[in-house]
Parts: C-alpha cells; sequence; structure tokens
C-alpha cells in the first residue's frame, strides 16, 4: 500500500470515474424502465419496489462485510432513485406536449446568480434545453414578460422551509391568466461574500434581499452592531459589494453568484434551518398535460362565502373523497377588506374524472374558483426504510 497522496488521489479517480460510468448506465436504463411502464400504463413511482431495494443493497454490503453505514447506502440511493424518477417524468411529459421548444427563454427575478436564475438553469437542465436567460427587476415583471412572450416559463419562488410563503407571488397568482406547468425544490445555501476582507468582525454592512435577511436572522444576531442594506435581490446585492470593493461590507448570497461576481466565501451555512428549501414554480402561457402515471398536483384559487364554517365545508369535498391536500393558504383580497382568498394545492390531476367530481363538488361551497394549473410534482420525496 502507497502512501502517496498524488497515487492514492489518481486511484480515487479512477474509481470515480467507474462509479460515473456505472450511473450513467443506470440512468440510460430509466429510458428502458419507461417505455416498458408506457405499455403497460403502469404509474412511474413503486414506492415498494424501492424500498425492497434499499433494504436489500443494506443488507448486501452488511454480507459483504463494504464497512458502509445503511444511512450512508440510503442517502446515496435516495438520490440515484430521484433521477431515474425525474428522468423518466421528463421523458413522458416531453411526448405528451410535444411543442416545447429546444432554446427557451426563462423569465426570473434577479440578476444571473440570483437563486431563481439557478433554478431556472436547473429546469432547462432537467428538460435537456437551451436556456435563454431574461432577468427580471421584479416578479410582476417575470409575469408580463411571459404574458407578452417574450419569455416561454417564467421560474418564481413560492416557498421556503425557513421563511415560508412569498406572499407577493402569491398575490400576482390571483390576477394572471399564466398556468402553473411545473415545480421544483431548490437547496439554497446562503453564506457571507467578500471582495477582500478575512475578517467577520470588521464588517459592519451586510447586503442582501429582505428573504435572505429573514433566512439569516440568527447568525446576523450574533454580529455586532451590523447595518442592512436591502436590495431587490441577492444578486444584486452581490453585484453591488463587488462594485463597492470595500473590507466592511459583505453580501449574503450564495457561492456560485459569487464567483460570478468576483466573490469569496468568508462564510458558510449561515441559514438559520441548515435544510433550507425554496420551492420554485414555473408558470406559462398555455397549460400542461400531464400524463396519469405521474404523481400529480393542482393549486386551486377559491373564494367561499363569508359565512361561519365556510371553508371547513369545502374541504370535506377532500375528505370524502381521499384527496390528499399539500398546502392551505390565504391571501387578502385587494380592495375588499377582510375578505381572503384560498389557495389549496392537491395531489391530484385535473385530467382524471374523479378530480373533476372534486371540483364540481368544491364549486357548490365556493362563489370563485379557478385551477391555477396541473404540473407534474417535481419533488421526489424519498423512501425510508425501517
Ligand atoms: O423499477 C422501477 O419501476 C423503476 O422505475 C426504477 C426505480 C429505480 O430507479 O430503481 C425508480 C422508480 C421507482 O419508484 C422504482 C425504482
Amino acid at each position: 500500500m502507497s502512501l502517496d497522496l498524488i497515487e492514492i488521489r489518481q486511484q480515487i479517480t479512477q474509481i470515480d470515474r467507474s462509479l460515473l460510468k456505472l450511473l450513467s448506465e443506470r440512468h440510460r436504463l430509466a429510458f428502458d424502465v419507461v417505455r416498458s411502464k408506457e405499455l403497460t400504463q403502469k404509474p412511474l413511482r413503486d414506492v415498494e419496489r424501492e424500498q425492497q431495494l434499499l433494504q436489500e443493497l443494506v443488507q448486501f454490503a452488511e454480507n459483504e462485510n463494504y464497512q458502509l453505514e445503511a444511512q450512508y447506502i440510503t442517502q446515496i440511493f435516495q438520490k440515484i432513485i430521484e433521477d431515474s424518477v425525474l428522468t423518466q417524468q421528463v421523458y413522458l411529459q416531453k411526448k405528451l406536449n410535444a411543442e416545447r421548444e429546444q432554446n427557451i427563454h426563462i423569465a426570473f427575478l434577479g440578476k444571473r446568480g440570483s437563486y431563481s436564475h439557478l433554478a431556472s438553469r436547473n429546469y432547462a437542465t432537467r428538460y435537456q434545453e437551451q436556456l435563454v436567460e431574461l432577468s427580471c427587476e421584479s416578479f410582476q415583471q417575470v409575469f408580463e414578460r411571459v404574458q407578452n412572450g417574450e419569455a416561454d416559463y417564467g421560474v418564481l419562488p413560492l416557498e421556503n422551509t425557513t421563511s415560508g410563503s412569498i406572499n407577493e407571488v402569491y398575490d400576482l397568482l390571483q390576477h394572471t391568466d399564466l398556468f402553473i406547468v411545473g415545480e421544483l425544490a431548490y437547496p439554497i445555501k446562503h453564506c457571507v461574500l467578500v471582495s477582500e476582507q478575512e475578517d467577520l468582525s470588521k464588517i459592519d454592512t451586510l447586503y442582501s434581499h429582505p428573504q435572505v435577511i429573514q433566512q439569516c436572522s440568527q447568525f446576523i444576531q450574533t454580529l455586532d452592531r451590523v447595518h442592512i442594506e436591502y436590495c431587490e435581490s441577492s444578486s444584486h446585492a452581490m453585484q453591488l459589494v463587488a462594485g463597492l470593493n470595500k473590507p466592511n461590507i459583505a453580501a449574503l448570497g450564495n457561492e456560485d453568484g459569487g464567483n460570478l461576481y468576483g466573490l469569496r466565501v468568508l462564510k458558510s451555512g449561515i441559514a438559520n434551518q441548515e435544510n433550507n428549501i425554496t420551492r420554485f414554480i414555473v408558470v406559462a402561457k398555455n397549460a400542461v398535460a400531464v400524463s396519469p402515471q405521474i404523481h400529480t398536483k393542482t393549486l386551486l384559487l377559491m373564494k367561499t362565502t363569508q359565512q361561519a364554517g365556510a371553508l371547513v365545508d369545502a374541504l370535506t369535498v377532500f375528505k370524502k373523497h381521499n384527496v390528499i391536500m399539500t398546502k392551505l393558504e390565504s391571501r387578502p383580497i385587494y380592495g375588499k377588506p377582510w375578505e381572503e382568498m384560498f389557495y389549496l394545492e392537491i395531489e391530484a390531476n385535473t385530467n382524471d374524472p374523479d378530480t373533476q367530481q372534486v371540483l364540481a363538488e368544491l364549486k357548490e361551497y365556493s362563489t370563485f374558483l379557478k385551477v391555477l394549473g396541473c404540473y407534474p410534482s417535481e419533488i421526489v420525496k424519498p423512501v425510508e426504510i425501517s
């Protein structure tokens, strides 16, 4: 056994390349699986099979004395399975909605390097499409650019696991003719970005978007007398800080974005919650058809009467039809004090006759009901093993 680091690293690189080759072979099998399921019309996801597979792998590693922890094995394979599920979904969705362009214009908030930009990049990559970037100055402008045809899609944050709902986006959904056609989750990893400073205690001004400031509030409290400069996006903050190039100021943003502006990470892992994920929605002018084999979500906009129990009555429709509700949000109606609009996200496909029945019954309990979109759920919940 050699203890020469260069030699050991060469071995590691070789093994990693072999792993990549095997991952690519497994990735290609996802296409065979989905073609087979197209014939049988089986649902893409088979949680029982996933559980069985993970259990077998953990057992196999133990029998072979591989010295790998069960949690390590499950985490890796959950990720591999997620890729397989999403690959299969994209295959079916592209076939069903054949008119998708090769170059897609996506409108998003902020400049290059904003979280919305990074999420847009992921969306285009997932569909193996070339992204044409349209950066916008406000959420409203994202909606407008899709509406006027400049952009094929708009990518907008809807909720974050630390700071909750993004109310402005919910409010804009109340008045749009666009449809939600997709969703994606993007892990948010905030860090302190600087142009030259080495010492955190010398920073007295932080630039960032209000959401980012809120998500890092506990870390900010640990800093002495720091002044906050609110910016319209974290990428604006990064650009400003790079331009000012002063030792006492820093931006809160992400590492990839910071690289684009020549900033470096002074401290990472500063969000209140370690698992900080933003869920983005994708909006377009036309609704998409979603394959019945895919786990699907539908977002509804509903107004009930002002009578006592009106919302509870409406919700009993879901219970009666065994429909899972994944989100309930309410927002005031502009110009109508104390009146509320409800946003209901359910696990359902509007093409399914059962869902149509649910919508028909829901209508009886509401004074306004609109489907904001029916879209493939692109958040693959990992299975656990006991
Ligand atoms: O075996 C299948 O049915 C697959 O689709 C493959 C696979 C996997 O990647 O292992 C992916 C998704 C299913 O939920 C189960 C397993």
